[in-house]
């Protein structure tokens, strides 16, 4: 039948002069379900050291508290806590109800700590307050309401969990004449309902409503009065079953928190937005210019191709010939997928009606060419065709020089015989295309060699064409072919290393930008600790509550990672916008995308918002759920 048995009961306190100051020195008491209890005595008897003794708030004492048969001084500090949020309901003189929540919030917060459903525990809640007269003002905050509704608020949430104790310190100290009998009839049905209630009080009023009061002087119980039989407990009522906050429980109270400072938090997104937004912006500006220059060097030319010559002693590479032994070679090297022979025309004639024109510069055609720089028409694969620049058929006619496709003209190219004699090779070929290359002129190795053939001379190749499999193998085949003294004219490499300082260039302006990053991270160190601050008695409320110290830590990091991930998010967003705006600009001098944002960056941008916020919240989230909850409590 006992409920609450105290037994010699000692509490000293160590003060900071180092002497000791003795509180309670052996209290012994039983209370039993059906109790309306008075803690009376001077100010500074001990009568709040008990209490929270009693609550499972402070556990530095000697003697023992048995609650139901179990021992409090068993328990570690997590039994304590589902003690509290189990077997006790708090009620403060100052109310302690969480201000940035609704007075339905404040009664659910113990409730959301027990397996009922959601809609069981708003029922509850509504129940509870419609009991001490508060329904349908559930909604309103507690500030706008009066002392008397506040404490009664404080008592729908004491009795949220249905406790068997309700601890009420001083709970009519800040009322009127009118509330206090209110209140106090509250307590007194509370009562009569099996619970124990120990209330403490200075007046004597008060002491007096109840069924029995107990007096402290100086750490001793000195006078134990019933003034009536406690109250008959015909059945006792249940005690719901309790667990800790649920994360979505937790997720919530942050985004309530984050909602009342709306302000504070608003600036913070900004300033980390802005850091990712410059982040993001430079990384993509560095793949945007890295792709432009890749993309317009080998838009003109194949860069998987390389053209590969001897090295000339005397700088002439035209005139080194290459040999069926070094096509052997580069075909042997790794990711080669296709040598072609080539030749060098310093010049080439192409005569049409009469009419000579030169190209300045010529080769056969390889697969360095690439099909894009054809105007009309198709590339010389097949014997006796040619390919002209658009220059070079201009001469012919200015207007329509497209005119000139499929007509026959005469070339002339200059080539050497077996006695390195100069002969001068001349063929009719079909003009099969244009392109857009200037000042050229294109025929096959086929052509050309057919075209020594025909005046006996057998055609050496003055370079060879090799193709690897694919960009990144350019490198690597590069400096093999150098290796073996061969000279090479491929772009692949160039784009290879343009790249490399590209993203080097792109790397450190990211890193500049993300100095931002750095201070948006101090900011929210700097907000956190003065949130833990100005919750402080938000977070006694909560511990005595019976909230999990990692709760109240997971409560304060959750906030730092909404803002994380709502920082990273903007940011985001933001350079998105920018590189679409960027990119409409700039399409109209480049052709080409300069910004952009690949889903990579997405992903690094939410990690690194979500990273800084986490190691931000540590040393913030960690002092909250440090905080004592009795200091917490008692904080102005
Ligand atoms: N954390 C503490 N450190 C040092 N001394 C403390 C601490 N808490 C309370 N005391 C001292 O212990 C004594 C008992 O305090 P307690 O609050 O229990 O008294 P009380 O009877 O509840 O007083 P009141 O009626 O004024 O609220 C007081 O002298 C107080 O100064």
């Amino acid at each position: 039948m006992n409920v609450l048995e105290i037994n010699n009961i000692h509490k000293s306190y160590h003060l900071a002069d180092g002497t000791v100051l003795p509180v309670l020195n052996g209290i012994n008491a039983t209370f039993v379900p059906g109790e309306f209890v008075s803690i009376v005595g001077e100010s500074g008897g001990g009568k709040s050291t008990l209490m929270n003794i009693i609550a499972g708030l402070d556990s530095d004492y000697l003697g023992d508290v048995s609650v139901n048969g179990h021992s409090l001084k068993q328990m570690n500090e997590r039994d304590l806590d589902q003690y509290r949020r189990e077997n006790i309901g708090f009620i403060f003189q100052s109310f302690n109800l969480i201000s940035h929540l609704t007075i339905l919030e404040n009664v659910l917060i113990g409730l959301e700590m027990t397996t009922l459903t959601h809609s069981d525990q708003v029922e509850k809640a509504q129940h509870l307050l419609a009991e001490v007269g508060l329904d349908k003002r559930e909604n309103v905050y507690p500030n706008q309401l009066s002392g008397g509704q506040k404490q009664r608020v404080a008592i729908a949430r004491a009795l949220a969990t249905d406790p068997q104790i309700i601890i009420a310190d001083e709970p009519t100290g800040a009322l009127d004449e009118q509330n206090t009998q209110e209140i106090l009839k509250l307590l007194d049905t509370i009562a009569t309902k099996g619970k124990l209630v120990i209330a403490v009080t200075h007046s004597q009023a008060v002491a007096d409503y109840g069924t029995r009061i107990v007096h402290l002087d100086h750490g001793i119980l000195d006078r134990d009065e019933i003034l009536r039989k406690p109250y008959s407990v015909v059945t006792q009522s249940s005690t719901l079953k309790g667990r800790h906050f649920r994360f979505r429980t937790i997720i919530q109270m942050a985004l309530k928190h984050m909602q009342r400072n709306f302000g504070t938090n608003l600036l913070i997104t900004l300033g980390g937005a802005v850091g990712i937004f410059s982040v993001v912006l430079m990384l993509a500006l560095g793949r945007g210019i890295g792709g432009y220059i890749g993309h317009e060097i080998s838009g003109n030319l194949n860069p998987t191709t390389s053209e590969v010559t001897h090295k000339a002693k005397d700088g002439n590479d035209a005139a080194v010939q290459m040999t069926p032994k070094d096509v052997y070679k580069l075909k042997g090297l790794p990711h080669v997928t296709k040598v072609e022979k080539g030749f060098f025309m310093p010049s080439v004639q192409v005569q049409y009606h009469g009419r000579n024109v030169s190209t300045s510069y010529s080769q056969t055609f390889n697969r360095t060419f690439l099909r894009k720089n054809l105007i009309k028409g198709q590339n010389p694969t097949r014997t006796n065709t040619i390919v002209l620049s658009r220059d070079i058929a201009k001469k012919y006619n200015k207007h329509h020089y497209q005119a000139l496709l499929g007509k026959k003209v005469t070339v002339y190219v200059n080539a050497t015989d077996m006695h390195q004699r100069p002969v001068l090779l001349k063929k009719k070929v079909n003009v099969v295309g244009f392109t857009k290359s200037s000042n050229t002129a294109v025929l096959s190795w086929q052509t050309v060699a057919k075209m020594a053939k025909d005046q006996n001379v057998e055609l050496k190749p003055t370079f060879l064409a090799v193709t690897v499999n694919q960009l990144k193998d350019v490198k690597s085949f590069e400096a093999q072919a150098k290796k073996l003294n061969y000279k090479l004219t491929g772009v692949g490499s160039y784009i290879n290393t343009i790249n490399q300082y590209v993203t080097l260039a792109s790397y450190v302006l990211a890193g500049i930008a993300a100095i931002s990053l750095i201070v948006s991270a101090i900011m929210i160190i700097v907000v956190l600790y003065i949130s833990v601050g100005t919750r402080t008695k938000e977070i006694g409320i909560l511990r005595a509550l019976g909230v999990r110290k990692s709760d109240i830590r997971t409560l304060f990091v959750s906030e730092a990672m909404i803002l994380g991930i709502l920082y990273s998010a903007f940011g985001l967003v933001l350079a998105e916008l920018s590189g679409l705006a960027i990119n409409i600009v700039a399409k109209n001098f480049v052709h080409y995308s300069i910004i952009q944002v690949v889903p990579g960056y997405m992903i690094f941008a939410i990690l690194t918002g979500v990273i800084i916020s986490l190691v931000a919240s540590w040393a913030p989230a960690r002092k909250a759920a440090k905080l004592d909850p009795i200091e917490a409590l008692s904080y102005e």
